[in-house]
């Protein structure tokens, strides 16, 4: 089988639960939702960029072989896109091939959430890091909220992450969170912004806010350490 990749790239996790982590990052091209503030357009819009260069189509033994080369100490894979779930057949080859290497790789998918995991794909993923689009994203609210796909995650390995670009949108979160059935320390706040001056303040003014919710508060770290540089 073959994954329609975009990009592959040795970081640290910068988002939700596990920031701070270092991590391979596997980015596969293609997403079914366009949101205003993509900071990711390079792997899915295709009016701007070209899919020549952009996403390529590889095979999962051959990803396998170029992700362990990049995994060297590292034990996190992050799996993003784009949206990756709409690749979850050879995401699942994949990862069973990596693991007959790495038997102790932990995967986490970053999700929109519009699309349900099967059994199967649910049983392989260490962390679903579910990131649920608000009004601010400027898609229709039918097509970014998707019911039974929020409430299909596992809920003991699953995390809900959201993008607030103002504390007042935090109404917003409770009502989506509440379709997901995970609770507040469950989910991590992350401010808007590809500088670090404008996620510095951010954090700032979500700071307080996010406490009283019972919420966490989620650094950008890529974007504080290299702005938005590609392969961060
Ligand atoms: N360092 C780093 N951490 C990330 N966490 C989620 C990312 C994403 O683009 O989904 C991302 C990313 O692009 N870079
Ligand atoms: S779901 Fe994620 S990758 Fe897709 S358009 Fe929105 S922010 Fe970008
Ligand atoms: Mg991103």
């Amino acid at each position: 089988m073959t994954l329609l990749v975009n990009e592959v790239f040795r970081s640290v996790q910068g988002e939700g639960p596990s920031s701070g982590q270092p991590a391979v990052f596997l980015r596969l091209a293609n997403c079914n939702l366009a949101c205003v503030w993509c900071d990711t357009r390079f792997s899915w819009d295709w009016t701007l960029f070209d899919p020549a260069k952009e996403r390529h189509e590889t095979r999962t033994t051959e990803l396998a072989s170029e992700i362990i080369a990049e995994l060297h100490g590292i034990n996190l894979l992050v799996i993003t896109g784009g949206e990756p779930q709409l690749q979850q057949s050879s995401i699942l080859e994949l990862i069973t091939a990596l693991r007959v290497n790495s038997p102790n790789l932990r995967v986490e998918i970053e999700t929109n959430g519009t699309i349900p995991p099967t059994p199967q794909f649910a049983e392989a993923i260490d962390l679903f890091v579910v990131s649920p689009k608000l009004a601010n994203s400027s898609v229709p609210e039918k097509r970014r909220l998707r019911h039974r796909a929020l409430a299909s995650f596992p809920p003991d390995r699953s995390a809900l992450k959201f993008v607030v670009t103002d504390p007042r949108e935090l109404e917003e979160v409770a009502a989506v969170r509440a379709i997901t059935g995970l609770p507040p320390n469950r989910t991590w706040i992350m401010p808007e912004g590809t500088t670090p001056d404008s996620v510095l303040r951010g954090l700032q003014r979500l700071s307080e806010p996010v406490a009283r919710a019972g919420y966490n508060l989620s650094p950008r770290l890529h974007i504080l350490m290299w702005g938005d540089a590609r392969g961060r």
